[in-house]
């Protein structure tokens, strides 16, 4: 599976898609046998690829106390944002507003994964729906595995959630889910307007676009591997929903972004990094982190031409995947998809998540995509200012 088309399988955007083949469960699979890795797990490109620890790179910080409107620092934290957007599609961001609801979920994710597997089971992925706990999405006997259990869940729309997969265990996890969820989508709704700013466009296009938005929330658990060095905990993607805000759970690190070719990691300090093209990362103290994924608004034209390139030439399908249906140019071709909103204005980010020797590490990522009825294409304000560069 190419790793739009995971993105887009983790964000459930896809919905009916065919069954996902099942696979172990991996902190079952690590806690039972720690010297025994299955050679689906094995990524000899984590060895070879050139990773870059605490590498030089100063990801954008983005402080949304700033954004009150005539306020001092208002348009320059706005610029910063526009940049961050164009050079990075990745920020930190600080001050959201967010830490509490945050510090609850947290709580009630750490609380979930602890829990002997029968009870996880209780909310177990289904076929045919990516929603529920198990693993990313499997299409082929193959396929190279992620080592990593998720829990999904679509909060957003209201009207379409689907409580059978909702832990009842913790019982606090409903409504602390529902909190952080409703802070996370004003927080985007905030973000996407700001964005729509910057790029020209009325805020409004934008943002009506992402009322009644589908929100999917994953929750991502990566036990400890003796061969780290060896395995994934999520491979190389970059997320095809509109914004994804992203904070880790504890202080494990494991977040690479890819920029210049290199991955880049972190080894102290906030534990986040850099993804390619661009990131946008935003900080609040030392604790609450949100990486930011800028993903419908996209690269500048020729950037998004390489970026293309690049990805056919590094992760062209195997021949498993092109039976099962997976073609490339069907990718490029939704891989443009993510691009359009923006007219090409910002890109998005590869990333990829590691494994730690001795300490299980979690996060949990929220993705935010236009409402069901929302055509994808470029804002109407382009076509009158500067010219639609894609076809609706
Ligand atoms: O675990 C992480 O830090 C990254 C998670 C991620 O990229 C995702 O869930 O899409
Ligand atoms: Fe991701």
């Amino acid at each position: 599976m190419r790793p739009w088309h995971r993105a887009m399988v983790t964000t459930g955007v896809l919905g009916d898609m065919g069954g996902s083949l099942p696979v172990q469960n991996v902190k079952e699979l690590a806690s039972k046998y720690p010297e025994y890795i299955p050679l689906r797990y094995i990524r000899p490109e984590v060895e070879s690829d050139d990773i870059v620890v605490d590498g030089s790179l100063q990801t954008p910080v983005i402080d949304m106390s700033n954004f009150v409107m005539g306020q001092v620092g208002y348009e320059e934290e706005l610029t910063k944002l526009h940049t961050a957007c164009k050079e990075w599609g990745f920020f930190q961001l600080i001050n959201h507003g967010a830490s509490e609801a945050i510090e609850h979920m947290k709580v009630v994710t750490e609380e979930f994964f602890k829990l002997p597997l029968e009870e996880k089971m209780a909310c177990a992925q289904v076929p045919n729906n990516i929603e529920g706990y198990g693993q990313a999405f499997v299409v082929s006997e193959d396929q190279k595995l992620d080592w990593g259990d998720m829990l999904f869940i679509l909060p957003l729309p209201a009207s379409r959630r689907n409580l059978s997969f909702w832990p009842q265990n913790p019982t606090s996890f409903k409504s602390t889910l529902e909190e952080y969820s409703s802070k996370l989508q004003s927080i985007s709704t905030t973000l996407l307007g700001l964005m729509a700013k910057n790029l020209g466009v009325n805020p409004e296009e934008l943002t009506s676009k992402f009322e009644d938005c589908i929100q999917g929330i994953r929750t991502n658990y990566y036990p400890p591997c003796v061969h780290a060095d060896k395995v994934m905990g999520l491979a190389p993607h970059s997320d095809s929903v509109g914004l994804t805000l992203l904070i880790h759970v504890n202080e494990v690190q494991g977040l690479q972004i890819r920029k210049n070719h290199k991955w880049h990691s972190k080894k102290s300090g906030n534990g986040l990094t850099s993804l390619k093209d661009y990131v946008i990362r935003v900080k609040e103290g030392q604790k609450d982190i949100f990486y930011t994924i800028g993903e419908s608004e996209k690269a500048v034209k020729n950037a998004l031409f390489k970026t293309e390139e690049e990805r056919a030439v590094e992760n062209s399908p195997s021949k498993a995947e092109e039976e099962a249906g997976l073609k490339l140019d069907d990718e490029i071709e939704e891989e443009k998809q993510k691009k359009i909103m923006s007219n090409g204005e910002y890109s998005s980010i590869e990333h990829r998540a590691m494994v730690n020797v001795e300490q299980e590490r979690l996060s949990i990522a929220a993705f935010h995509s236009p409402n069901m009825e929302a055509e994808i294409g470029p804002l109407p304000d382009f076509a009158q200012k500067t010219g639609a560069k894609y076809k609706q």
